[in-house]
């Protein structure tokens, strides 16, 4: 087996062929590329709705064959987007181990989708030793797109845009009404415009992948419309309260709480000792 190929993973295709509904485009090479701009909202998380057993720590929830589910979707999406505390917490890879995805048997960065890094404070002192900037230069993975509100320092934004990223600096506006929990109303980006942004690099797909701020802020009603579809691992443990939660904020219509959403054309996948839900925010 050649050294590219070790450490790939793979998807069965019967398991792939339940998930690719919900897809934008299967693996297949051969699909058309999708006509409109597609959204998936992805992550795995514990039976007490927790993404992490802490904030700032990486836990790991998926099992093999989950793990291996969510490199396809990768595969099959052009970008991946992560808040900078997941950034922060993880020093993650954000590349595809599939195997026959360039770097792993595949030609040159064939499938390997563009990491989005959401760091509207320029709070992500990343350096060429960090890990997806380490597989880009190994030839397994594409250099980060960092969306900010702030400009990078010259010595960084150079050896970022050396490698094919770029910083894409975004004008902040204060939202009307916006909590701060996911950021101060002063650097929070627009949803809708941050996918703008991307559509216009020439992204016409993202797996949305986390942390919990991003997360609860596209759940919000006014995003989650956004969303085209949902793919959720659900691993059979609980790590117990201060973990990283998936909780949106309530909603309040009148003085009636109602439920903030539920998903639609729902399909459940056993997937080794886990379970993944895939659904659609809205009717299709
Ligand atoms: N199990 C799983 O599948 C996953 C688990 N995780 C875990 O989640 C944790 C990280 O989650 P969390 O700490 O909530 O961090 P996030 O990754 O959600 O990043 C949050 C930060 O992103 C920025 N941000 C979020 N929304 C917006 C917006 N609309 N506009 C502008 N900026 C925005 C803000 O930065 P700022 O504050 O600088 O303004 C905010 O503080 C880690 O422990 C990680 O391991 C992460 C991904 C998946
Ligand atoms: N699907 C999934 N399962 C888990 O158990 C996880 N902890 C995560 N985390 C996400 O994957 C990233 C780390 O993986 P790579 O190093 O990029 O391969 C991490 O940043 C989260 O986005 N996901």
């Amino acid at each position: 087996m050649p050294s590219t190929t070790r450490d790939a993973l793979s998807f069965p295709s019967a398991q792939s062929a339940q998930i690719s509904p919900y897809l934008p485009i299967s693996d297949s090479q051969s699909q058309p590329l999708p006509s409109k701009f597609h959204v998936t909202l992805t992550f795995a998380t514990s039976l007490d709705s927790s993404l992490s057993l802490s904030p700032g720590v990486q836990t790991a929830l998926s099992g093999p064959e989950s793990k291996s589910m969510t490199h396809y979707l990768r595969s099959c999406h052009d970008a991946i987007l992560i808040g900078v505390g997941t950034a922060l917490a993880d020093n993650p890879s954000l590349n595809c181990r599939i195997e026959g995805v360039g770097g792993y048997g595949g030609e040159g960065l064939e499938r390997q989708p563009r990491p989005v890094i959401l760091d509207p404070k320029g709070r992500w002192e990343f350096s060429e030793e960090s890990k997806v900037m380490r597989l880009t230069k190994e030839g397994k993975g594409k250099a980060p797109f960092v969306v900010s509100n702030k400009e990078m320092e010259g010595q960084r934004r150079a050896m970022l845009e050396c490698l094919g990223g770029k910083i894409i600096v975004l004008p902040s506006k204060p939202g009307a009404g916006e909590d701060s929990s996911a950021s101060s109303s002063s650097t929070r980006l627009k949803w809708a415009e941050i996918f703008k942004i991307l559509e216009g690099e020439g992204i016409q797909s993202v797996m949305v992948e986390g942390g919990g701020a991003v997360i609860n802020d596209l759940l919000r009603p006014e995003n989650f419309g956004l969303v085209d579809t949902v793919i959720i691992t659900i691993a059979p443990t609980w790590l117990g309260k201060g973990g990283v939660l998936v909780c949106p904020d309530p909603r309040v219509e009148g003085e009636v709480r109602v439920p903030v959403g539920r998903l639609k054309g729902v399909h459940w996948l056993p997937l080794g000792e886990d379970v993944v839900l895939c659904g659609r925010p809205k009717e299709t």
